[in-house]
């Protein structure tokens, strides 16, 4: 990879509990004293929640003390406050808890802060500090402990997390048995799984990453080489976009793709994955489309060079492509192939012929129902060039029902998913998640707005035009993947900003592709 592309910095990695214990380990065994880290962790925390809510805006706290060192962590910073002159009210529901966490609990006992032997006794608190569990939960909340966590979130008052939400599975994000809902979550030294995980959004709130200065070679020695999840930020991203482009060039240096979708039941999808397509900047964009779609598709793509393809009957008012032109399956002209969008299930009379193509191959939509109703794996797995799927949950069930059943972790399905089908994998959701060639990339941020019909046909389009003009040898095909889901991701953020959370159309979205590449200078 390119060295210019670093991505070996703490912001970037992902872990699970376990290996967040064995990094923990490391720097224990090396002589980092366990009181001095929460001291530094908690002290950059104190400062956070100062910022946030200053004593001349918010005077009295309340902090939820668990028995492990969250719960440590949590009393260090109410110790901090309460002598920054702050009304600290502590509530520990647990008597019971590890020996620094029981040290620093004394302590804050001997300073006279309150404790209240109710949660009831935190409602008049203008702030609450969740300090419960953190990565050690490892069992189900279940009676005081959820009856609290129900008060405080039936209660308006907001609540900062440490580390993540109790509740919270760490790595799959799934609630146990109850947990916190998070205006804010501090996470601490490395991000954990769960903040990737769909599930867990309406838990987290608003997330930051304290990074408190984990030595990079503890987390790599840990991970290893198999185990690395990254996630992909804004700045990488950029660094995968084909730019600066050479001065001397031509289109078709510029990449060729190749777009087969459409139908006469769904016409729009076409028009969409080529608006998307555009937006790469792809040098040239070739359309295999029904052939009644053809007079609309030069209207809509006037660039695009358009291949009408005869149709299926409309019997169920399908109007499918029948057969490719000859023309169209000239692989070897093409840098680049989608297919998908609008086809119908009628793509079954194409695909196996497609999926012999020597070209990167993005399949998407009606494509992925259509190889779901056979057998994904062979017909995956026997082809020779780049493959990429781009499912959405329900296109990813249909064609692995078992994982869903089988891991109850997104990343991990994508992973698995990945591995048995040899191809790359786009898992779309509200964070998105690429796995392919042993790498595997998390979208930190998007936005609802996106949650639109033909988001998904731009999307697909963008990915394309993106693989087409790239440097392949260099770059790989799940970075360009995670290179695309940000640039859509992003786009939909600037466009939300303009035109609010309800009015990202899939079309308007198109004509914010540009923007985001603009924004970074
Ligand atoms: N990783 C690091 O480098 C650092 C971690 N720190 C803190 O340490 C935390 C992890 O500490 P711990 O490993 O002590 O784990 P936790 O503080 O998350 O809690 C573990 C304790 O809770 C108990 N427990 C788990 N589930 C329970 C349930 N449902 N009901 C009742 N008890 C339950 C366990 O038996 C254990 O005693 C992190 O989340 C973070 O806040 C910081 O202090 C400093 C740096
Ligand atoms: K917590």
């Amino acid at each position: 990879m390119n060295e210019r592309r670093c991505t070996d910095t703490i912001e970037h990695f992902v872990v699970s509990a376990k290996q967040m214990a064995a990094i923990e380990q490391r720097m224990f065994k090396a002589g980092m004293p366990v009181a001095a880290l929460m001291e530094k962790v908690s002290g950059l925390i104190t400062e956070k929640i100062m910022e946030l809510y200053p004593l001349t805006v918010v005077s009295k706290i309340g902090v939820m003390v668990g028995p492990g060192h969250n719960g440590g962590d949590a009393l260090v910073v109410a110790r901090e406050l309460y002598l920054k002159g702050y009304e600290v009210k502590l509530y520990r529901p647990l008597v019971k808890g590890k020996e620094l966490t029981q040290a620093h609990y004394d302590y804050a006992i001997s300073l006279r802060i309150p404790v209240s032997q109710a949660i009831e006794g935190l409602s008049e608190c203008e702030v609450i500090i969740d300090g419960l569990f953190g990565f050690g939960m490892t069992r189900s909340l279940t009676g005081d402990l959820a009856a609290a966590v129900g008060a405080i979130n039936h209660w308006s008052i907001p609540v900062i997390s440490i580390d993540l939400p109790s509740g919270l599975d760490t790595d799959t994000g799934e609630v146990l048995g109850s947990a916190i809902e998070a205006d804010y979550t501090f996470c601490l030294g490395l991000w954990k799984r769960a903040f990737f995980q769909d599930r867990s959004l309406p838990y987290l709130g608003k997330v930051e990453l304290i990074n408190f200065g984990i030595p990079l070679a503890d987390v790599k020695a840990v991970l290893g080489e198999k185990e690395v999840i990254k996630t992909m930020s804004e700045s990488v991203a950029r660094s995968f976009l084909p730019l600066p482009r050479p001065l001397v060039t031509h289109k078709y240096k510029q990449g060729h793709l190749l777009i087969i979708a459409g139908s006469r039941q769904y016409a729009g999808g076409v028009i969409l994955t080529g608006l998307g397509a555009r937006g790469s900047g792809v040098g040239m964009v070739s359309i295999a489309a029904p052939t009644s779609l053809k007079s609309m598709l030069v209207t809509h793509l006037p660039e695009a060079i358009i291949m009408d393809c005869a149709e299926t009957e409309s019997v169920f008012g399908r109007g499918g492509i029948a057969e490719l032109p000859t023309k169209a399956m000239e692989w070897d002209n093409y840098d680049a192939i989608v297919i998908g969008p609008g086809l119908t299930l009628e793509a079954r009379l194409i695909l196996p012929l497609v999926l012999e193509a020597t070209t990167p191959l993005i399949i998407d939509a009606d494509a992925l129902n259509t190889i779901a109703q056979s057998d994904p794996m062979t017909a995956l797995k026997s082809r020779s060039e780049t493959t990429i799927l781009t499912p959405h949950p329900g296109e990813f069930k249909r064609l692995f029902p078992q994982l869903v059943t089988e891991t109850n972790d997104f990343i991990t399905r994508t992973q698995i998913a990945s591995e048995q089908t040899e191809t790359t994998i786009l898992l779309k959701g509200a964070r998105s998640i690429i796995a392919g060639e042993g790498e595997t990339w998390v979208i930190p941020e998007s936005t609802p707005a996106l949650a639109r019909g033909g988001s998904g046909d731009v999307l697909a389009g963008l990915l394309g035009g993106l693989i087409a003009q790239s440097d392949r040898e260099n770059i790989s095909a799940a970075s360009l993947t995670a290179t695309a889901a940000v640039w859509h991701a992003q786009t939909g953020i600037i466009a939300s900003k303009v035109h609010s959370d309800l009015g990202v159309d899939a079309f308007t979205l198109t004509q914010y592709l540009s923007r985001w590449i603009v924004s970074a200078s």
